[in-house]
């Protein structure tokens, strides 16, 4: 494993029951890396990315963070589930991991200041007035300052989920998964939530967005990858990938897709 990977995956299988969602998935992300998980519905896209931070145990393969394996049982072949041997652990592993999901996931009892400043004071013990002109110029960067009082509820989607993207950043994650964050928004607003990855890209964060944007994918990404069935179909740079796939699979999802 190089020395500046943030997450190596090894070798990472999935399974519900029978189903074999997951074939062994290798990848690393490095500093500042931008890497689009593409491919059709039902490929494992969301699951691949739910078993980075543990939140589907996946059922073989290793994950490593900044190289610390992520705290799991070794596989049981008679049984084949796999326990979390420290809670701590993870916990302490998942704030180097942001993670921004499709339904925003917002707090609605809490107003959107509230919700930046939560983990902060929560999980790293930030003083209070720190975590507020942060969470204030985090609000300020998502286009949010006037809506710092106002709950979840009187937010349009594409606001909340640029809510959602600062409280992400609040706790200053090494690494951010987007999990189809523009998926579950009106068209008109998935422009304003792709503006605000842009910048993040821009600006060197390092980012994994499983994404139907396929725009997005090809003109912001370091790397995409193509999943095909639980497999990795073809990765490449975006030019290589749009501009010249190699496999049957990969130019038949473009053509349905672009
Ligand atoms: N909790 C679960 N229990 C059983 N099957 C699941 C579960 N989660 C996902 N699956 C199945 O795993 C497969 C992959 O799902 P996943 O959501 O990872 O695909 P995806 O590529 O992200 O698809 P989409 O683009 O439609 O979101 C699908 O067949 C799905 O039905």
């Amino acid at each position: 494993m190089s020395a500046d990977a943030i997450i190596d995956v090894r070798d990472l299988h999935k399974s519900y029951g029978n189903l074999e969602v997951l074939k062994g998935i290798s990848l690393t992300a490095r500093t500042h890396d931008v890497i689009s998980l593409i491919g059709a519905s039902g490929s494992g896209k969301s699951t691949f990315l739910r078993c980075l931070n543990l939140l589907e145990i996946p059922t073989r393969g290793e994950v490593f963070v900044h190289g610390k394996r992520m705290p799991l049982s070794d596989p049981d072949p008679s049984r084949g589930e796999r326990r979390v041997t420290s809670e701590r652990e993870l916990r302490e592993i998942r704030t180097h991991l942001g993670m921004v999901f499709q339904q925003f996931n917002l707090w609605s009892h809490m107003t959107v200041l509230q919700n930046v400043i939560e983990a902060p004071i929560r999980v790293r013990g930030m003083a209070r007035a720190e975590a507020i002109e942060r969470a204030k110029d985090l609000l300020d960067r998502v286009g949010l300052s006037a809506k710092v009082d106002n709950y979840p509820s009187q937010l349009s989607g594409g606001q909340q989920q640029r809510v959602a993207i600062a409280r992400t950043l609040a706790l200053d994650p090494e690494i951010i998964l987007f999990d189809e964050p523009t998926s579950a928004l009106d068209p008109e607003m998935v422009g304003e939530v792709l503006a605000v990855m842009r910048d993040l890209a821009s600006e060197g964060r390092t980012m994994m967005v499983v994404t139907h944007e396929m725009g997005f994918a090809r003109e912001v990404s370091t790397e995409v990858v193509f999943l095909e069935k639980g497999k990795v179909g073809e990765r490449g740079a975006p030019e290589q990938i749009f501009g010249d796939p190699q496999t049957a699979a990969c130019k038949q999802f473009l053509n349905k897709v672009l």
